[in-house]
């Protein structure tokens, strides 16, 4: 292999065989029959890539699109169907937690234990010893079994290890999420100074933050085929779509989405709810003298999304269906961290967009603003209220936490919200 490279990814494929019963499984290792008993499932399907020394690179896609598989396979934990994979240099990996960690040993027990298994020496390991407990900062819970420690400091542990062990390579699936955020920060910090060093870093993560800010060069899996391969953010956006539907397996755009930016005359019937998930836990409720029927939020691109990136302009779109007489009519959002603080929210009384209206009527009302909230995730609701000719509030339609919407950001501030501060030092 060419000096140039960390990792080789070769027409990898990975396929497993699912039998309908236990019985056939047996049957099949033992010979017994020449009939196909199982049905052959692809994991990964002739995937190829390449890692250069010194990259960070990132792999995203949907749950089961073969992320794990092939950090597996590229670690050694299981081997290819078909294909192959080279590396050139010592590789440590943060994979699934406990993997490699002998939940009966101590902490101190499992350094050691993983450290030998790298293929350190007792000695080597002494030498790096107070750097990994320094990193892990437990205190005394590394002499305890680890079967006693919470799935946190078992992440500590784990990426501790992991990362102060000089590895050429590092890979990390996921765990990270695990941490608090102080220790992710440590984390992410200690990524950096291994990127200055010239070491290569191959990490998956749902955390699209993270990969925006960390990676050069991001791979999108979809149901085992690599989609495609590019800059973190044109896989970003390539990928929000998949998470809508929107491309076909050549990751090619396949839907015109009917939420149109440009004036034409609305269609009388949309459906842009189907493009996004909506929260099975949502609570719905209001007199429906006016109904919310449809509603989307949109990127700057126009695409019906729930994934937005901080600073850019993006929509929210409602449409209302006004089935009764109603007095005065407004529509509103509001956005809610996970926790249910109100971030941020406005409605059509507040910003002064009063319309006209009568009974059968469909409106569709639109909220187009800059994205300044902090990355994170967040609930969307939304609300259809107004007054009647007494002056009593009336709630026609509420959707309380109808859609989760991730901000993506490369920058976090303290807090919700950003002040786009401009700094200048003397
Ligand atoms: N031991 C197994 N037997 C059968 N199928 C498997 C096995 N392990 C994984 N798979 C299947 O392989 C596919 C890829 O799984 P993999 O865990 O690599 O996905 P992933 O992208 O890491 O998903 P996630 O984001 O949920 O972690 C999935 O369809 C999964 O069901």
């Amino acid at each position: 292999m060419s000096d140039e490279y960390a990792i080789r990814v070769q027409d990898v494929s990975k396929m497993y065989k699912l039998y309908s019963k236990n019985s056939d499984r047996v049957r099949d290792a033992l010979g017994l029959t020449r009939k196909k008993l199982y049905k052959e499932h692809y994991a990964l399907h002739h995937l190829s890539f390449d890692v250069k020394k010194g990259e960070t690179m990132g792999i995203i896609g949907t749950n089961g699109a073969g992320k794990s598989t092939i950090l597996k396979i590229i670690t050694g934990v299981l081997s290819p169907t078909e294909g192959n994979v080279q590396i050139d240099g010592r590789i440590s990996a943060l994979l699934e937690l406990g993997a490699g960690f002998d939940m009966e040993y101590t902490g101190i027990e499992n350094i050691y234990l993983n450290g030998t298994m790298i293929g350190f020496s007792r000695e080597e390991i002494d030498r790096k010893l107070q750097d990994i407990l320094d990193f892990a900062d437990i205190g005394d819970f590394v002499y305890q079994p680890v079967k006693t420690y919470s799935s946190g400091m078992f992440v500590r542990l784990a990426f501790a290890v992991a990362i102060n062990i000089d590895p050429e390579i590092l890979i990390v699936d996921e765990a990270l999420s695990v941490g608090d955020v102080f220790f992710q920060n440590k984390c992410y910090k200690k990524f950096d100074e291994f990127k200055k060093m010239g070491r290569t870093i191959l990490f998956v993560s749902h955390d699209l933050s993270s990969i925006s800010r960390y990676c050069d060069r991001v791979v999108l899996l979809d149901h085992g085929n690599k989609l495609a391969e590019g800059t973190p953010n044109n896989m970003i956006n390539l990928y929000k779509k998949v998470l809508v539907h929107q491309v076909d397996d050549q990751g090619r755009d396949v839907t015109s989405v009917p939420a149109d930016r440009t004036g034409e005359a609305e269609p009388a019937a949309t459906d842009w709810k189907q493009h996004l998930t909506r929260n099975p836990h949502c609570t719905e409720y209001g007199d429906k003298k006016a109904e919310i029927i449809d509603y989307a939020v949109l990127d700057e691109d126009g695409i019906i999304t729930s994934s937005i990136m901080k600073g850019s302009r993006f929509t929210i779109r409602v449409r209302i269906k006004i089935h009764e007489d109603v007095h005065y009519l407004i529509s509103s959002y509001t956005f809610k961290t996970l926790k249910g603080t109100e971030v941020t929210g406005t409605n059509t009384m507040f910003e002064n967009a009063s319309f006209d209206y009568s009974p059968g009527d469909i409106k569709t009302v639109t909220f187009t603003q800059e994205m300044n909230m902090q990355g994170g995730e967040y609930l969307l609701s939304l609300g259809c209220t107004g007054y009647n000719n007494r002056e009593e509030f009336e709630v026609h339609h509420r959707l309380y936490d109808v859609v989760n919407i991730s901000v993506i950001s490369n920058k976090n501030t303290v807090g919700f919200y950003d002040m786009n501060s401009v700094v200048t030092i003397d």
